[in-house]
Order: structure tokens, then sequence, then C-alpha cells
């Protein structure tokens, strides 16, 4: 078994998963540096959610490694998965998935509790990541009371304020209008740069999470402003091609001749065998607290 990179917070190599037989993942290999911020685009059924899914531990996948530090994710025990995910990740899915009977800080002081921070320690922190997300006035109020904005402002803070190591977002602004699509990730964005927490999040809305930039144009970068990822990624049919510039509509690359796999530069081999015909395990992704 190789030891991953040292530089690299996480890392995975020649992933495999298959739903039912129908192939999600073939091959996947990604490597993420402590402190930054990549996101994964593609289509509809690309494998983004699947590939995060993995990465987080919460589905195994059934070939190829995957490494936190110097943890092998993908022989750990259930138990051992789950302990990691708790103490060390942090989860915001699609939906907020609060719990309605809890207010905005039990909510967010949630898996802290489960942890066993003190009960003092644990509301303290979770009032302040509500006030660093702007939904301090929201701390008492039930998740019926909220926008859906605010949820998930909500459960931004509650996977932040443990402080984990990595924060997985899978798809964090589906719900939202699009004019607060943009808000809410550069608040996560911004909030976990200045905690130096590792950030891996999935969107099909590349207009979003890619950086405006014109390859040659440096001035039309600057102009565009500060750019939420530092490295996007692209998923397609279950394969990764990395990359900073988003292809342009119409400028399909063919990911067979693509050798670039989203290892920043590393140079990580992505072409396995596609055959992988293992049954699904049926795991599907779930709240992380
Ligand atoms: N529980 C499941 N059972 C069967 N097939 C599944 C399941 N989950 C995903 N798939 C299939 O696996 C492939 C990858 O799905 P996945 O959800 O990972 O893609 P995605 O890029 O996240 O899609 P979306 O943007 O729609 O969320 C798709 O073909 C999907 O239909």
């Amino acid at each position: 078994m190789a030891a991953p990179p040292d530089n690299d917070v996480l890392w995975a190599r020649g992933l495999h998963y298959s739903h039912g037989g129908s192939p999600a993942l073939q091959g996947v290999s990604i490597g993420v540096r402590a402190g930054e911020i990549v996101s994964v685009t593609g289509p509809r059924g690309s494998g983004k959610t699947t590939l995060l899914g993995c990465l987080s531990g919460q589905l195994t996948p059934h070939k190829g490694e995957i490494w936190f530090n110097s943890v092998p994710v993908h022989t750990l025990s259930r138990t051992s998965r789950e302990r990691l995910r708790r103490d060390r990740f942090g989860w915001v899915g699609s939906e907020p998935q609060l719990i309605p009977e809890l207010t905005a800080w039990e909510n967010a002081a949630l898996p802290m509790l489960l942890c066993g921070t003190g009960s003092r320690a644990a509301r303290k922190a979770a009032v302040e990541w509500l006030e660093r997300l702007d939904v301090g006035e929201c701390a008492r109020k039930r998740p019926s009371a909220l926008r859906q904005s605010q949820r998930q402002r909500v459960a931004i803070a509650r996977a932040l304020a443990p402080a984990p190591a990595i924060v997985f977002a899978d798809e964090p602004t589906a719900p939202l209008h699009q004019a607060e699509r943009a808000q809410v990730l550069r608040t996560l964005t911004t909030a976990a740069r200045t905690h130096d927490i590792t950030v891996v999040l999935t969107t099909h809305d590349p207009a979003v999470m890619l950086p405006k930039v014109t390859p040659g144009d440096p001035q039309a970068a600057d102009a565009a402003g500060p750019t939420l990822a530092d490295r996007n990624l692209t998923l397609v049919d279950g394969r990764l091609s990395g990359g900073l510039v988003a292809p342009a509509p119409g400028d399909a690359r063919d990911s067979e001749d693509d050798e670039n796999d989203g290892t920043g530069g590393k140079g990580m081999a992505t072409g396995e065998d596609d055959s992988d015909g293992e049954d699904s395990k049926g795991a599907a992704c779930s709240l992380s607290v």
C-alpha cells in the first residue's frame, strides 16, 4: 500500500464505486492540501455526490484507497469511520436537515455535544459561529421560523463549529435562490479560510464556483475579484478532469485522452480497469453530526 504525499490532508487513488452494478466512479484520484478549497463540478449524475460520500467515509469504495493524513480511511471499520467523521469531518448537504424541535443554536451545537464538549462551551461556540455567519439573531428560533438561506447558514455553522479538519459540502447552494447562492458560498469559504479548514464541495452550477479567469488575460482575472475555490475539478461520467478554467459550452474534452486527474499536478494515474460489476452497498449520504 503506497503512502500518501505528506502535504495532502486528503488523498485518494483509483476510486471505483458502483450503485447496483451501475458505475458512478471509474478510477478517480484526487489530492487535497491542508487549507485548500476544492470544488468539484460536473453534469447531473456524473458522480459528484458519490465521490463526496467516499471521501467523507460515508461510502466504502469498491476499489481504491482514501487517506486522511496517515489514516487509511478505506480500511477502517465502520465504527472507526463514524468516529473519524464525527471528530474530524463536517458535512453540509444540499438540504439543511436541521432537527425541527431544536433551536438554531442547539442544532449548531449538536456535533460538539456528541463529541463530548461541555454544554456551556458548545453553546458559546455555536452562538459565535451563528453570529459569524450572519444568523446570530436566529439563535433562539426553531428551523420552521427561518428562511431557507438562514437554515443553510445554521447547517454551515453546525459543520464549522467543531473546528473540523475538512468540511464536505454537497451542492450546498442547490435549494437557494440565485441571488443567495454566491453569498452563502462566500460565507462558507471565507469562514473556512480564516479558520484554516479544508473544504471539498460539489456543485453543478459552474457559474457559481469557477474563477472568472480569461486565459492569457490576468487583468480580466483581477477585475473578476477573488475566487471562491482554489481549484476546480470537473467530473464527467465518473472520471475527473482537473483544471482552473471550465471548458466552454460545446468544448467538451475527451476524458479518455485527458490524463489530468485532480491531484494538483502530481500526475497520479487514473486509468484503471473500468469493469467494476460490484453490487451497490446501498449506502446513502447522511447527516454527519
Ligand atoms: N442510491 C443509488 N442507487 C442507484 N444509482 C444511484 C444511486 N445514487 C446515485 N446513483 C447513480 O450513480 C450515478 C452518479 O450519481 P451521483 O448522485 O453521485 O451524481 P451527481 O453528479 O452527484 O448527480 P447530481 O448532480 O444529480 O446530484 C448516477 O448515474 C446516479 O443515477
